[in-house]
């Protein structure tokens, strides 16, 4: 079971950005020594790349493990990650790197469900992850974790200042999205390329703009392909629930297209 979870978890890390068939970069997560000394975001200037560039294609930029601590993040969110992070020593939790770019090359996940593996090539060159394709500190700053024992995703996530909806308090689009990602990858760690096939969000209390909030994902049940599961928002101090959601995700048919 572990061991399926494992090799789960690094098909995972491949969707998110590592090339297929690569091998792990040294500073690889999934080693052994997880994550030894994460902590800071090295984001090394380039000459001629803008730190940060929403638009940059570097591949040092591509390829950089966006869910790491940066200088935007506060100190709420310094602390929860120091939290998980120590809590993933054991083995009990994971954490999950993220990457602009969710597919650098062909990965042997996905194209199959592609009939024509050139024009996705093509497509996906310029392809950045949602969640991640805004400034460091401005959008979506998160980190996940996973407890491969207990089918559960947990991400500490802070909103900034480009997601506002009602002036001071997040957009519902941005929760929506953040809930989805981490819904998305607890059901892809579980059963494998996964797709939203509905989901339905009940928006509590509004979260206030900067705030670092919890999001506790986890699978209710599986039924052949398809897996539904659930999750809550709450403060870091767990006593406001924000939001709650249930949904269901449809693990791909290798003999349907997407396309
Ligand atoms: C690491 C990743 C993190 C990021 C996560 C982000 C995830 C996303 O946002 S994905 C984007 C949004 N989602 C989409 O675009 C998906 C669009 N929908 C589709 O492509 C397809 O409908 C898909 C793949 C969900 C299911 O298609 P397909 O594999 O052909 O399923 P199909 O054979 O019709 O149905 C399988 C079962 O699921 C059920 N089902 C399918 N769709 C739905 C639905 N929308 N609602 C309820 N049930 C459904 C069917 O009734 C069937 O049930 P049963 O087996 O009991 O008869």
């Amino acid at each position: 079971m572990l061991r399926s979870c494992v090799s789960r978890l690094r098909t995972l890390a491949v969707q998110r950005g590592l090339p297929g068939g690569a091998p792990l970069p040294a500073k690889d997560p999934w080693s052994p020594r997880v994550n030894p000394g994460a902590g800071r975001r090295e984001r090394a200037a380039k000459p001629g790349c803008v730190r940060g560039d929403p638009r940059s294609f570097s591949s040092e930029v591509m390829h950089m493990d966006l869910s790491l601590p940066n200088p935007s993040w506060s100190e709420d969110m310094r602390l929860l990650f120091d939290q998980f992070m120590k809590k993933s020593e054991d083995g009990s939790w994971k954490h999950l790197p993220s990457y602009k770019s969710k597919f650098t090359q062909e990965t042997e996940d996905i194209k199959i469900y592609f009939p024509d593996a050139k024009l996705m090539k093509e497509k996906l060159s310029q392809a950045q992850l949602f969640p991640r394709s805004l400034e460091e500190g401005l959008g979506f700053e998160y980190a996940m974790f996973h407890n491969c024992v207990e089918d559960r995703t947990v991400c500490i996530f802070q909103g900034g200042p480009y997601l506002q909806g009602v002036p001071g308090f997040l957009h519902g689009g941005a929760i929506a999205t953040m809930i989805d990602a981490t819904l998305g990858t607890c059901a892809v760690v579980a059963i494998g390329v996964a797709m939203t096939a509905s989901l339905n969000i009940s928006f509590k209390r509004p979260i206030p703009l900067g705030s670092v909030v919890v999001i506790n994902s986890q699978v209710d049940k599986v039924e052949g392909r398809k897996l539904f599961l659930s999750c809550n928002i709450r403060s870091v101090d767990e006593k406001t629930v924000y939001s709650e959601a249930t949904s269901l995700f449809v693990k791909l048919d290798p003999k349907t297209r997407l396309t």
